[in-house]
């Protein structure tokens, strides 16, 4: 499997816009965490749009019996008139459940347009981290149904040490090229979304090899964002100490976006937003009406 890393949408050459088949969107904070939340809440669907005047045109257009819950931030606050803010701890069963929402906010819903040349689309964060990897897997597997069934690892934290095999018989064959956005803040790139793009390609070569030694096995990162962000999540896990949800949640504090939170009053946020494979859900982008995310 290729995989190639933007950091951020602003910090891509010409030659790696090209249509990707497969493409994961991440924004730890906190658009994509949100959206996760949401949908493993029993959220229907999330429509994303750039603009709150948008927002309200979907909501007046639509069914009034089927009216849709308006979410989504300014500046990190909630929007005047809209249901819910950006924090995940607002999306509950009982708000969102058999709900369609709309969601605008200051990053995320840039980086979904931004990455919107390819077949399929996810939405990733570390709460779906493991279940993101699998689908990623499934979706470019070789061959028959069985042999695509993903091998599962649960603790995204836990190293491969050098005796570490593979779970299951035989290796899953993958191929075509995968695509990981970084959301980033405002055209920078954020610490946040680059360790979960790291975090992403350590389990999927987890998933999908009997080596620990990542430049011997099956994914070719084709280029350096790829290996930057595995390296800031290498270095995360063993220099920073990062081993569970908890100390990942102090590790996400000491980034741009984290930093911004704890300005903005949302600290309880980041355990959310570093909460680890709590959710098998990931949103993917609805293939008929392509801002809308709904449950793959
Ligand atoms: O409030 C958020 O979660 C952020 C705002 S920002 O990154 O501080 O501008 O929005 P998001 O689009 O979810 O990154």
């Amino acid at each position: 499997m290729q995989i190639e890393t933007w950091l951020c949408p602003s910090a891509v050459a010409d030659h790696e816009r090209s249509r990707a088949r497969v493409c994961v969107v991440i924004d730890v904070l906190r658009a994509t965490t949100v959206i996760t939340t949401a949908i493993a809440a029993g959220a229907r669907s999330v429509t994303t749009c750039l603009d709150i005047e948008q927002a309200w045109e979907i909501k007046r257009n639509a069914d009034p019996d089927n009216s849709p819950l308006l979410c989504g931030e300014r500046a990190c606050r909630p929007i005047e008139g809209f249901d819910y803010g950006n924090s995940p701890s607002e999306y509950s069963p009982a708000g969102v459940s058999g709900r369609e929402l709309v969601m605008t906010t200051t990053n995320g819903t840039r980086a979904i347009e931004a990455a919107s040349d390819c077949d399929v689309m996810m939405l990733a964060c570390f709460a779906n981290l493991s279940a993101v990897a699998d689908a990623i897997i499934s979706e470019m597997s070789v061959g028959s149904e069985s042999s695509a069934a993903p091998n599962r690892q649960s603790d995204a934290t836990e190293q491969a040490g050098p005796t570490e095999q593979m779970a299951g018989s035989e290796p899953v064959q993958t191929s075509g090229r995968l695509r990981i956005v970084c959301a980033g803040t405002d055209g920078a790139v954020t610490g946040e979304d680059v360790l979960l793009a790291g975090a992403l390609i350590a389990v999927c070569h987890r998933k999908l090899s009997d080596t620990a030694r990542f430049y011997e096995g099956p994914i070719d990162l084709v280029n350096d964002s790829g290996a930057i962000a595995l390296a800031a999540w290498q270095h995360c896990i063993t220099h920073d100490k990062v081993v569970d949800s908890d100390s990942l949640a102090r590790r996400l504090a000491m980034t741009d976006g984290g930093r911004n939170m704890v300005a903005a009053g949302y600290e309880q946020d980041l355990v959310d937003c570093g909460s680890i494979d709590v959710f098998d859900s990931v949103p993917q982008r609805d293939r008929v009406s392509p801002a809308r995310f709904v449950l793959r």
